[in-house]
């Protein structure tokens, strides 16, 4: 079985990736995998592109080897698309997922349900020794919950409830998270080079 390598340390992601990847026959491997400690990349772009660049470039020179890698988070229109690219550490640099929510939460309590729009943000950047990288965007449309709800996925999942449904996306199973979320819609614009490459 051919093996990708995705830049990340977040355990959620991998799992996904892991099971929408079997799909093309591919394994995939992550920096959770290595051996050797991989120290932490610093993402500091401006956008859910740029750091999702940062990071497989970063993991693609070091072993020289084609690589992928996902900058996510969630974009809230009445926080003027915060907590965006600094999803992972709204709430404090321990990247708590918990106290990330309920910060959002918090910042939302005087918002009413029509205003509580959002969406979910993934960019996947592809970069291979040699060649220039790519990079694609999906996004995954919804609301923000009054109160957390569901144990599935991770992250934001317990507040966001995707479009067209009435259950938060951590009350969808991985099957049906895996085929509407942002995460796939990105997986989806990068096919051609899957099937081309694998
Ligand atoms: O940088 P890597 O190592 O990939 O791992 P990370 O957790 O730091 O990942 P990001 O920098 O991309 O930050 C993503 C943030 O958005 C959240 N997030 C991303 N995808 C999500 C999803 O599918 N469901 C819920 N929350 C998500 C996630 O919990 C983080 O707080
Ligand atoms: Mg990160």
């Amino acid at each position: 079985m051919k093996q990708l390598v995705i830049a990340t340390k977040n355990a959620g992601k991998v799992e996904e990736f892991r099971t929408m990847f079997a799909n093309y026959n591919i394994e995939v491997k992550s920096l959770l995998d290595f051996e050797q400690p991989i120290g932490d990349i610093v993402e500091d772009g401006d956008s859910f592109e740029e750091n999702a660049i940062i990071k497989a470039e970063a993991i693609a020179e070091k072993f020289q080897i084609p690589v992928a890698a996902d900058d996510s988070g969630l974009e809230i229109d009445a926080l003027g698309g915060a907590p965006g690219i600094y999803s992972a550490r709204y709430a404090g640099e321990d990247k708590n997922d918990q106290k990330n929510l309920e910060k959002v939460l918090h910042e939302l309590k005087s918002t009413p349900a029509e205003e509580r729009t959002a969406r979910f943000v993934c960019a996947v950047a592809v970069a291979r020794p040699g060649l220039s990288t790519f990079v694609k965007r999906g996004t995954c449309e919804g609301t923000i919950a009054e109160a957390p709800r569901g144990n599935e996925g991770f992250g934001y999942d317990p507040i966001f409830i995707p479009l067209h449904s009435n259950r938060t996306m951590a009350e969808h199973s991985s099957t049906e998270k895996n085929s509407i979320s942002h995460r796939k819609q990105a997986i989806l614009k990068i096919e051609e080079w899957i099937q081309e490459h694998f």
